[in-house]
């Protein structure tokens, strides 16, 4: 016995034991068929799922901050301009786009994943009538009109072999047409899909600075389709065999640099992002169509963790970057799959696989070059203005940027530098005052930092410092990176007096500051051309660092928890209520692909928990008669025979046990 540990759950695994909501129908009692079974009642994994949402089309788009954010700071709305160099993307963002269609056949990767099963080498009985445990009104409903029906419906592509449309109702199981898309969720949730720094919503904070670096999605891989059982049937073609074919793989998530975006507003609008569900399959051996992928675009430059971790999944920051986050659920194999030399008519078809969902906090550093920082009201916004075409608000009072500015400056045809003009620093930002450090995570990304000193202040050097400190309070590294210093406004004759002393000071600490007048584009020049010089200087020392990413380590992670073998399994007792729990990601995969309407499955169920030993171990740890067994979603009770029980069982073979008796 193993256990396997995972850094993230998706929650497909190890869905809670929840009652088929239908199976409570009235109408559902009144059709229950007709046949008395023999075989024990099963208490059937929650095959169906509620079509939570509807398809609503999701309008996404950055819209301009809506006027009520700013009422309580008495902002002007106006003045959250963004620049004209590098505008917010106004369409087609965070789009799902659907790429592949129609499938027939399983790729290898599916394949190799069907030999999970496959190599189990089970026999799974020999020809016997069917009889299935109806689960659903539908499928009453197909029962009871195709009863005793022989015909053969080429028209609907139904094969029946001995009278029952079984993948017309697989095909119909769980509510949801094939390829349905209930991805497109408008949610307008209370926090606007923006993380709110966790237990503490940060009041008074308008939305838009809330969102505009940070998002919590929530993404899920679409179900694999389900495998159908059919029979080939056609006149002087008697015994055709089997044909159900298997469902189709459901839609992957991606998640894909979109340059044209530089916030991540767009997650306002838009909080699920779900991929398709694959196609079941059909008669005449019909692969189901792959569901439909779903991408989510991001900015350059988002992190993206799982929720409430600090462990970063991804890390994107050029446009274009496209990686699979989570791979769709394979689909089920159909009947004809599991024909075999030993069993030439078998009537079991799987489920498809849940695919896996997660909730992701995305958070946005800008990736631009250079950062310009400093006290509010020191002329950084206008120093952005005159070096490049970006249009950011200035005014004559402090807090006028209250997000990120970004600006390109332009050199020639082939140097260039993306420079963000971020909102103002005060003395005591890591405690909250002002905007605090709130966009400082913005410069972790700049190479190079650009300290904008206002000159006509009453103390420009203590200005200077108290910024220094704060970056440093806030990231270490951050102080630590190559920086320049321009003492701004020289055209004021206070600048001019408190020049001298200021330049002597930093020249003291081994600094070289330099001066100018931003409004005047005096010494501007100056300035940005020694931050290039700098800029090129670190890139050379960067080159060397930066190692290739595989961006698929998350599906790559999935996948391998999905071929985990069912042999890994770990039991929990809990002596109060005598049950036992049997916990491992193959077996809980294995029930949860387990169609319970075909009685082959049950059986195979059992083949598979004494293969694989749950049955020995849960003998070796004392089981009594009357145990609560739970394996994923199915609670069994155990039973011992008369004449082998509890421990003296140990070494017992399957005979001596009666199980599961369905609860
Ligand atoms: N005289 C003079 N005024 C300047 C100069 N540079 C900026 N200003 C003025 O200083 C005020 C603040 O300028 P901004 O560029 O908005 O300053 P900021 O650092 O971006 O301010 P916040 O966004 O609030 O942090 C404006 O009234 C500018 O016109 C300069 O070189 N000389
Ligand atoms: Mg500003």
């Amino acid at each position: 016995m193993a256990s396997i540990s995972f850094c993230f759950c998706p929650h497909a695994l190890a869905r809670p034991r929840v009652r088929n909501p239908r199976r409570a129908s009235p109408k559902k009692q009144q059709h229950r068929p007709r046949k008395s079974n023999p075989s024990p009642q099963l208490k059937v994994p929650t095959g169906a799922k509620e079509l939570s949402s509807i398809g609503v089309e999701a309008t996404t788009y950055t819209r301009l901050p809506p006027k009520e954010d700013f009422s309580l700071h008495s902002f002007d709305p106006s003045s959250l301009q963004f620049s004209s160099e590098v505008k917010l993307s106004d369409s087609g963002v965070a789009m799902e786009i659907g790429n592949e269609t129609d499938r027939l056949s399983l790729s290898d990767e599916e394949e190799e994943d069907n030999g999970v099963d496959d190599n189990l080498g089970l026999n799974y009985g020999k020809f016997e009538i069917f009889e299935g445990n109806y689960d659903s009104e539908m499928e009453d409903e197909d029962y009871d009109s195709d009863e005793d029906e022989e015909e053969v419906k080429y028209g609907k592509s139904v094969n029946n072999y001995d009278g029952e449309a079984f993948y017309e109702d697989s095909r119909r199981d769980g509510g949801e047409s094939p390829g349905f898309k209930d991805d497109q969720e408008v949610n307008f949730s209370d926090n606007d899909g923006c993380v709110e720094g966790e237990d503490v919503k940060e009041k008074g904070v308008p939305a838009v600075m809330r969102c505009f670096d940070r998002a919590k999605i929530f993404v899920k891989a679409g179900n694999g389709g389900n495998g159908v059982v059919a029979f080939r049937r056609e006149k002087y073609v008697p015994l055709g065999g089997p044909s159900g074919g298997d469902g189709g793989r459901g839609g992957n998530v991606y998640i894909e640099v979109d340059g044209s975006m530089n916030s991540l507003l767009p997650f306002r609008n838009r909080v699920h992002f779900r991929a398709g569900r694959g196609s079941h399959g059909q008669g005449k051996m019909q692969a189901g169509a792959k569901g439909e992928d779903v991408v989510v675009k991001v900015a350059p430059g988002t992190v993206i963790r799982e929720a409430g971790k600090d462990e970063v999944l991804l890390e994107l920051l050029n446009a274009g970057q496209r990686a699979l986050l989570l791979p769709g659920g394979r689909g089920g194999r159909g009947n004809a799959s599991f024909k075999s030399g030993t069993n030439k008519v078998p009537r079991i078809a799987e489920n498809g696989e849940e695919g896996p969902e997660m909730w992701l906090e995305l958070e946005l550093k800008l990736v631009a070059d250079v950062g310009i920082v400093g006290a509010p009201n020191a002329g950084k916004s206008t120093l952005l203005s005159v070096i490049s075409a970006a249009q950011p608000t200035i005014a004559n009072y402090p807090f006028t940027t209250l997000l990120p500015n970004l600006g390109l400056v332009s050199f020639d045809y082939d140097s260039a530098m993306v420079v963000a003009d971020l909102p103002g620093l005060l003395e005591g930002a890591h405690r909250g005052f002002g905007l605090g450090h709130e966009f400082l995570r913005h410069t972790e990304r700049c190479s190079v930092l650009v300290h904008v000193v206002d000159g006509s202040s009453s103390q420009p050097e203590f200005e200077f410092d108290a910024v220094r400190l704060e970056l440093e309070l806030f990231n270490p590294e951050l102080s630590e990176k190559p920086y320049i210093v321009a003492f701004n406004k020289m055209d004021l004759p206070e600048a001019r007096e408190n020049w001298p002393s200021f330049k002597k000071k930093l020249q003291d600490q081994g600094i070289k500051p330099f001066c100018m007048s931003a409004v005047q584009k005096e010494g501007t020049h100056e300035v940005i051309c020694a931050a290039y010089e700098h800029l090129q200087e670190s890139k050379v020392a960067n080159e060397e660092l930066i190692d290739p990413i595989n961006l698929n380590h998350v599906a790559d992670m999935v996948r391998k928890q999905r071929t985990a073998s069912i042999n890994e399994f770990e039991i929990f007792h809990d002596s109060g209520t005598n049950t036992w729990n049997i916990v491992g990601s193959g077996l809980q995969r294995f029930v949860q692909m387990t169609n319970w309407r075909y009685v082959d499955s049950e059986r195979r169920f059992q083949h598979v928990l004494e293969a694989c030993g749950v049955n020995k171990s849960l003998m070796k740890l004392g089981v009594k008669e009357g145990d609560t067994v739970i394996v994923g979603e199915m609670e069994m009770v155990w039973h011992d025979s008369a004449d082998n029980s509890g421990l003296s069982n140990a070494k017992g073979s399957a005979d001596s046990i009666k199980w599961p008796e369905w609860k």
